[in-house]
């Protein structure tokens, strides 16, 4: 893998000058899809092991804001992460580099793909990749819910295909949960888990199915909290509550919900609604109206509790 490691930084380069060797990170390129709330965390998290990460979105004004979640991303690991990294942030950040062209992927070892939970998106992009990159690049999904079948037939390299499914915000959560697709080569599995235990995170491997174990179990839990709150039965602060104070779990299902992003839990539930064909997973009323009144949870100010002016 050395090989296509040096292959890959002398061709994933920096913006100014693309044959360049990339500054810093002494380990293999990494591309990233999709500038949001993982695909920063998700830069973050291999830039801060050392790796040059290429960041693509299409959008300018995401990526605008992607910029702003790096920067509060490198404050809050500096304060949160144990042991923290001792590289300053500005060196952190400049092995991220960010781009609008998916050429600029061709060379990297491994892609993890965090645009947003639809299907027609993810095989847009898969598509794309599949043209662009080397034939020994790994594309891995940062997908909430959709099969590895489903993603892997997006692409004519399904063995090098898997779901790395990494909790948020990635660079303070310690593991990820691996979907192995049915075509996936053990060789791509070992590679991924490799890099994964280079960031520090545990890869828990699962085999492939709607919303695999996490979400599978998960948002029918939020669904059916947040239908509580819709029928009266309580407010979502004592919702809450019967999860953090009586089961002593770390966050109750609905702060859960706010963080992950009530637009992302509605497009969960709409994917395991459709691929599974199973009615308990059709989203609530009360949070179809949160995402359309633009109460997206944490990042927006709203979601079913209230954080303050964004
Ligand atoms: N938010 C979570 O807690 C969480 C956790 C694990 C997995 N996921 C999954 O990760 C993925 C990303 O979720 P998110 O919360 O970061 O979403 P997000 O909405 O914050 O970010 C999605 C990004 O994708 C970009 N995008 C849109 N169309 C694109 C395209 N065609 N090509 C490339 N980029 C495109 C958008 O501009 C945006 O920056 C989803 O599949 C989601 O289900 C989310």
């Amino acid at each position: 893998m050395n090989g296509a490691r040096e292959e890959a930084g002398r061709a994933a380069g920096r913006s100014a000058d693309p044959g360049a060797p990339p500054c810093g990170g002494s380990r293999g390129v990494i591309g990233v899809v999709g500038a949001g709330t993982m695909g920063v965390g998700v830069a973050q998290s291999f830039a801060t092991a050392g790796h040059h990460v290429v960041l693509l979105d299409p959008s300018v004004e995401a990526a605008a804001a992607g910029r702003r979640l790096l920067r509060n991303g490198l404050r809050a690991a500096r304060l949160l992460r144990k042991p923290a990294s001792p590289e300053p942030m500005d060196d952190i950040a400049a092995r991220i580099d960010w781009t609008h062209e998916v050429n600029r992927l061709a060379q990297a070892e491994c892609v993890v793909e965090c645009g947003p939970e639809s299907i027609a998106v993810k095989k847009e992009i898969l598509t794309g990749l599949d043209g662009a990159c080397a034939a020994r690049t790994v594309l891995a999904s940062c997908t909430s819910a959709i099969p590895v079948s489903t993603l892997a037939g997006f692409t004519g390299r399904p063995d090098r295909v898997l779901a790395t499914h990494f909790m948020n915000p990635a660079p303070l959560k310690d593991a990820v949960e691996v979907v192995r697709g049915p075509q996936t080569s053990a060789e791509t599995l070992e590679t991924v888990q490799e890099l994964l235990r280079g960031l520090g995170k545990r890869p828990h491997v699962v085999n492939d199915g709607p919303g695999f174990v996490s979400n599978r179990v998960l948002m029918p839990m939020v669904n059916d909290a947040a239908e509580r709150v819709q029928s009266g039965t309580a407010d979502a602060e004592t919702v809450d509550l019967i999860f953090t104070d009586c089961f002593g779990h770390a966050m109750g299902p609905l702060r859960t919900a706010d963080l992950i992003g009530l637009d992302t839990v509605l497009d969960t539930l709409v994917v395991l609604r459709e691929t599974t064909g199973d009615s308990r997973y059709e989203p609530c009323e009360l949070l179809r109206e949160l995402v359309e009144a633009g109460h997206h949870g944490r990042k927006s100010g709203r979601g079913f509790h209230s954080y303050g002016a964004r």
